[in-house]
């Protein structure tokens, strides 16, 4: 079955402020959507009502197709080493060729430093690692681009566009726009409750 992410009408509501509502989106296999908008407007807010980690105010989210999600909180093992910590994993993911996410992200130096060492930067690439063992094809991206440098974020944007190009969905909550293809937009203040 084809991959398929829905939301309709949606509402959020942190605390005692509505944050926004009426959002709909469809994505279709190939699809990308950047989420864009100011501090605080609910783009975290959103990826987790995607990812069914926050119970939307009103309206509903299916899905077709496993999702993987990247936030600020990174689920690897802090006390491990980063290879060990992410042949966990890949066992559990029944990852075939782990070696591909390690060329692509520049960790194989890494693999004896434990996770809890590894810099911002280093971190987000390995979690990038993580999602493509996981091999799920829709992509929950809350801030990808964060704490990377230049070489690094070209990397992950053309990650990004690969995994589109080849039938996956991504959708994309950050500040910085993202160079990928064909990408829709979405302004969370256009649904500001
Ligand atoms: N658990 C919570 N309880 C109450 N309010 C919350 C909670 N979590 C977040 N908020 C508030 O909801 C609003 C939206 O937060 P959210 O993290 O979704 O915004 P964002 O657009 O991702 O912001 P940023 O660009 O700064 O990352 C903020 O005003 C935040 O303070």
């Amino acid at each position: 079955m084809q991959a398929q992410l829905i939301a309709n009408d949606i509402a959020c509501r942190r605390g005692e402020r509505l944050l926004f509502k009426g959002l709909s989106l469809g994505c279709a296999p190939g699809d990308a959507l950047q989420v864009t908008g100011s501090n605080g407007v609910g783009k975290s807010s959103l990826i987790r009502i995607l990812a069914g980690l926050l119970k939307p105010f009103s309206g509903e989210v299916s899905t077709t197709g496993a999702m993987g999600l990247i936030d600020e909180t990174l689920a690897l093992d802090a006390n491990q080493p980063l290879g060990k910590a992410l042949a966990f994993w890949e066992r559990i993911d029944g990852c075939r060729d782990p070696s591909r996410a390690l060329e692509v992200l520049q960790l194989e130096e890494l693999l004896d430093v434990p996770v809890r060492f590894l810099s911002t930067g280093q971190k987000k690439r390995a979690a990038f690692a993580r999602l493509l063992n996981r091999n799920c094809p829709i992509w929950l991206l809350d801030e990808p681009l964060n704490g990377l440098d230049t070489q690094a974020q070209k990397s992950v944007e053309s990650l990004v566009a690969l995994h589109c190009s080849g039938g996956g969905i991504a959708v994309v909550a950050s500040h910085q726009a993202m160079a990928l293809p064909d990408a829709e937009t979405l302004a969370i203040e256009d649904f500001a409750a």
